[in-house]
C-alpha cells in the first residue's frame, strides 16, 4: 500500500530524514514513534505529497508521489498535527468543498456525512462556522473529511491529541474498519499505550535514522513499548 525508499529530506544544513526505508501493507495500522523533532511531521507530510523531498522514492499503490501526485492523494487522505481548516466557512460547507475536491457523489458524501458527523455527536454543529470550533471539535471535522472519500490509505500526525476518550475511542474503531477493508493507517504519536494497543506494526525514528520496526511484538518482545523506546533513546545519552 505504501513504500517508502530511501527517504531523505533536508531544511539548509539539517537531515531531517535520513535514508528512511519502510513498507506498509493493506490491513496494517503502523505506528509511527519518535523523539521531538526525530522527522515523523517531515516524513508524513512527504507521504501526503505537500513536501518536496531530497531523494529517495514513495509510492502509494504502486504510483510515485513524485511522479503522479494527484494518483496518490485521491488514494490517501493526510490529517495534519494541527488542522488548519477554513474558518470562515461552516462544517457543512467545509465537508462538501472536501467532498467536491475529490469528486464525492451527492448520494455518497450525503450518507456519509450523516453518518460520521453522527458518531461523532457533531451533526448540531455543522451549521457554525468553524471559527467558533473548539480544538476537538476541528479534530473531529478534520477526521470526517479525512473518511469522506474512502481513502485505501490514511496519514495522520499524532491523530489523539485533543480527541475527547468518547471520539479517540471512535476513532480507533474506525482505524480498524478501515483496515479490515483493505486500506492501511500509518499515524504518529507520543501516546506509546495507545499505539501498544492499536498497531500491527511499528517504526521507531532517531534523529531522522529507522532505528527499529517490525511487528509489535519482534519490536517490543515481552518488554512495554515505553521500555523499549526509552532503552533506545538512552542509547543516545
Ligand atoms: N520548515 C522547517 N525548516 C527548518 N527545519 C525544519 C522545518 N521543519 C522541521 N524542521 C526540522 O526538522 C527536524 C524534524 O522535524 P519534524 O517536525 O519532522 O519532527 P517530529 O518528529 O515530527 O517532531 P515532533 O514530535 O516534535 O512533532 C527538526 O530538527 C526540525 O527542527
Amino acid at each position: 500500500m505504501l513504500q517508502i525508499e530511501h527517504l531523505t529530506k533536508t531544511y539548509g544544513e539539517k537531515k531531517a530524514v535520513d535514508d528512511l526505508s519502510l513498507h506498509i501493507l493493506p490491513g496494517e495500522i503502523y505506528g509511527f514513534i519518535g523523539h521531538n523533532g526525530a522527522g515523523k511531521t517531515t516524513t508524513l507530510k512527504s507521504v501526503a505529497g505537500i513536501l518536496r523531498f531530497d531523494a529517495g522514492e514513495i509510492r502509494i499503490g504502486g504510483t510515485s508521489i513524485r511522479t503522479d501526485p494527484l494518483a496518490c492523494k485521491r488514494k490517501l487522505a493526510y490529517i495534519p498535527d494541527n488542522p488548519d481548516l477554513y474558518d470562515y466557512m461552516t462544517g457543512i460547507q467545509y465537508l462538501n468543498f472536501i467532498a467536491n475536491i475529490f469528486g464525492v457523489s451527492a448520494a455518497d458524501r450525503q450518507v456519509r456525512i450523516r453518518e460520521l458527523a453522527e458518531r461523532f455527536e457533531l451533526t448540531n454543529d455543522l451549521a457554525q462556522p468553524i471559527a467558533a470550533y473548539s480544538h476537538g471539535m476541528k479534530q473531529k471535522l478534520a477526521i470526517i473529511s479525512a473518511w469522506l472519500h474512502a481513502p485505501q490509505l490514511v496519514v495522520m500526525d499524532e491523530p489523539f491529541v485533543g480527541l475527547d476518550p468518547k471520539a479517540a475511542h471512535l476513532l480507533k474503531g474506525m482505524m480498524r474498519e478501515l483496515c479490515d477493508r483493505g486500506g492501511a493507517i500509518f499515524f504518529s504519536t507520543h501516546v506509546l499505550e495507545v499505539a501498544e494497543k492499536l498497531c500491527d506494526k511499528v517504526a521507531i525514528l532517531r534523529a531522522g535514522k529507522l532505528i527499529r520496526s517490525g511487528t509489535m511484538d519482534e519490536v517490543k518482545g515481552d518488554d512495554s513499548l515505553e521500555e523499549v523506546f526509552l532503552e533506545l533513546e538512552g542509547e543516545t545519552c
